[in-house]
């Protein structure tokens, strides 16, 4: 192999990849690239993790697997194809997920340097903080289409993965999406919402009922509304609506007429939301064409263009058959998943959307267009991934001969910048932010909420685990010695549906909050918040001096020591809006001019040999906490998308 070839590399460097033990975290578009980059460059103790199994989308890309491969782990084929190209190397292959506690401090700690390929925020937050802790150098990476990122992530020295806010998930308010839908996503994800009621895993967060607590309803929610008794949450209460379509056997007309007829003519008597708004028109099956022929099957066309009136109610009716027989083919209690992958599933989300859109005067979408929007697509490119795998390997030489100042974060663009770059290094290291909620030396945030309405349940699923990405909390409310949850199982059940006032958390109150999987300690207050329509139901604030009042010119912030928290920038959280003053979220565009040219003007990224001092591994020592992370708890988590920050300069970048 050509980097066993002295003169190669410079021969320290030839050692330290050999003696290194390395850690890639995905074997995906990009953790098989790089899998096959470590064991071609001389990398002779790897180990690779990754909880899922290949699929038949992932051969165009995953270069490692193969059309035999369908169905195996990916983590197990990709170690034996990875072999084939180095027999010598020791690769050991988890087909597991890195969040769970097998993969504790001690894991992370046996490894020289971690590579991150993976495709969640929960999951890189995760490996974030466990690399902080053990203090391992991490290398992050991801794509999005054309555009790529690299960057080191090293305790005391660089940003962590969560230092700066990053975009939200783009979630909407409840009402807009069952009351005033005015954009075609809104549409969509009631569709996916409405999927969800009657073949999916219901959830209480998804009802497509009209929402009668709509505050811009206010007291007059007409007369209709008023007639009908709306449970104490304020939703219309109608049998369930998964029993009643049961019930009337999945007729696609009764089911239309309670949809878009019954349910409109409801909304309407809700006059208050009219007033500024043109008010929807009811559609009733019975005035409707249905299309008489076959909606065409060439998927192409069916995909790219929207589908009549009368196309759209054919496919409404023929989807709920097909997803009824694959519904109650399964056992009782079972429920299907929407994927934008399964034709019918599809199908019912395009057309109900493009139904609902048009009783609201809201643009109708092809099903292509209404694909990408409900599975947030940004297609993957071999090429990209490739590229990116490329820059992480040269940069964990870098991190081995201890070069970490030259490991500024590195973009890939599809088109040159001004400067002629197209695989453009960040101008600095840009130094961890000391109130960051993350890798600051006292975590805490202020958490702004419905402390009447936010119930214990969703205070850990809603907040620690969604947004801010824990496995398994422990909460405990300060000054007062109690357990608000337990990570034990079971232990705290009687508190999730207490409200926060009912167990005394109210304005004010601190929570300690401690994931013993991560060794991560964050101190919460809480602020009690009235509830409002738009409003998102919670609001996180990294920085509590953001809220305070300008009495005075705070101190400039200087680059931060590395264990000293100080004042610094805020950032906001989730919950959908964020305040984020450092926030520079832009969006993704796609260009189409594929005329690429590779400039590179630092050095950096080209490998040169190195004269800088390398030395093992470097000391490290990690506090225990009171579980061992042995201790075996399956963790779950919940996959998000993510998109960062970007440079100064004009595109943007990142990625999952
Ligand atoms: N918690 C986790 N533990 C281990 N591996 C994970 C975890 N979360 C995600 N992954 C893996 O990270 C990889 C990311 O790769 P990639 O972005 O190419 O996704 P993919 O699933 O292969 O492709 P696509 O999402 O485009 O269909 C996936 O193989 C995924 O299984
Ligand atoms: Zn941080």
């Amino acid at each position: 192999m050509a980097a066993q070839i002295d003169g190669v590399f410079e021969s320290g460097l030839q050692q330290k990849i050999k003696e290194s033990k390395v850690l890639v975290v995905g074997a995906g578009g990009i953790g098989c690239e790089i899998l096959k980059n470590l064991v071609l460059t001389g990398f002779q103790d790897i180990e690779i993790i990754d909880l899922d199994t290949i699929d038949v989308s992932n051969l165009n890309r995953q270069f490692l697997f193969h059309k035999e491969h369908v169905g195996k782990s990916k983590a197990n084929v990709a170690r034996e194809s990875a072999l084939t190209f180095n027999p010598n190397a020791k690769i050991k292959a988890y087909h597991d997920s890195i969040t769970t506690n097998n993969y504790g401090v001690n894991f992370f700690q046996r490894f020289s340097i971690v590579l991150n390929a993976l495709d969640n925020r929960a999951a890189r937050s995760h490996v974030n903080r466990l690399c902080l802790t053990a203090d391992v150098p991490l290398i992050e990476s991801g794509t999005a289409g054309y555009n790529g990122q690299v960057e080191l992530i090293k305790r005391g020295l660089t940003t962590c993965y969560e230092c700066f806010p990053q975009p939200a998930q783009k979630t909407f308010p409840g009402c807009t999406i069952r009351n005033t839908p005015s954009e075609p996503i809104h549409c969509i994800v009631w569709a996916k919402h409405l999927f969800n009621q009657l073949f999916g895993e219901s959830n209480e967060d998804e009802d497509v009922s009209p929402d009668t607590a709509d505050p811009e309803a206010g007291a007059n929610v007409g007369q209709a509304a008023l007639e009908k008794d709306a449970n104490e949450k304020g939703n219309v209460d109608r049998v369930n609506t998964r029993a009643w379509a049961k019930q009337c056997e999945y007729d696609p007309e009764k089911i239309f007429n309670k949809l878009f007829y019954d349910d409109i003519n409801y909304l309407l008597s809700m006059s208050n939301l009219w007033k500024n708004r043109n008010p929807p028109k009811p559609a009733k099956w019975d005035t409707l064409q249905v299309a008489a022929d076959a909606v065409t099957e060439d998927s192409v066309a069916r995909d790219q263009k929207v589908l009549s009136t009368p196309e759209t109610v054919k496919v409404f009716a023929e989807s709920i058959k097909a997803l009824e027989v694959a519904f109650t083919k399964l056992p009782e209690g079972d429920h299907l998943v929407w994927d934008k992958d399964d034709k019918d599933a599809m199908d019912f989300v395009a057309a109900c959307a493009n139904i609902r859109a048009q009783i609201f005067d809201i643009p109708r979408k092809s099903r292509f267009e209404i694909k990408s929007m409900a599975g947030n697509i940004i297609p993957a490119i071999a090429t990209t991934n490739a590229i990116t795998a490329g820059i992480v390997v040269m940069r964990a030489f870098r991190v081995l001969q201890h070069e970490f100042e030259k490991c500024k974060t590195v973009y890939v663009r599809l088109r040159v910048n001004p400067r002629n770059q197209f695989i453009v290094p960040d101008t600095t290291i840009i130094p961890p932010n000391p109130k960051c909620y993350v890798c600051a030396a006292k975590p805490e945030v202020v958490l702004k909420v419905d402390t009447k309405k936010l119930t214990v349940r969703e205070l850990r699923d809603d907040i620690l685990i969604k947004a801010l990405n824990m496995v398994s909390p422990d909460v405990t409310l300060d000054g007062m010695n109690s357990i608000v949850i337990s990570s034990e199982e079971g232990e705290t059940d009687c508190n999730n549906s207490k409200t926060l006032e009912e167990m005394k958390i109210v304005d004010g109150c601190i929570l300690k909050v401690d994931d013993f999987l991560q060794n991560y300690e964050l101190s919460i207050t809480v602020l009690h918040k009235d509830p409002g329509r738009e409003e998102v139901p919670f609001e996180i604030v990294a920085d509590p001096e953001s809220l305070k009042p300008k009495e005075e010119e705070s101190a400039p912030t200087a680059a931060p020591p590395v264990d000293d928290a100080q004042p610094s920038t805020s950032k906001g959280l989730n919950g959908s809006s964020s305040n984020g003053k450092n926030t520079v979220a832009k969006q993704i565009e796609d260009d189409d001019d594929d005329d690429l040219c590779i400039v590179e003007e630092e050095e950096d990224i080209v490998d040169k040999p190195s004269t800088s001092k390398a030395s093992a591994t470097p000391g490290k020592s990690v506090e225990k906490r009171k579980h061992a992370p042995e201790e075996d708890e399956p963790a779950l988590k919940k996959a998000k998308v993510s998109s960062q920050p970007l440079e100064d300069d004009d595109d943007l970048v990142i990625l999952d």
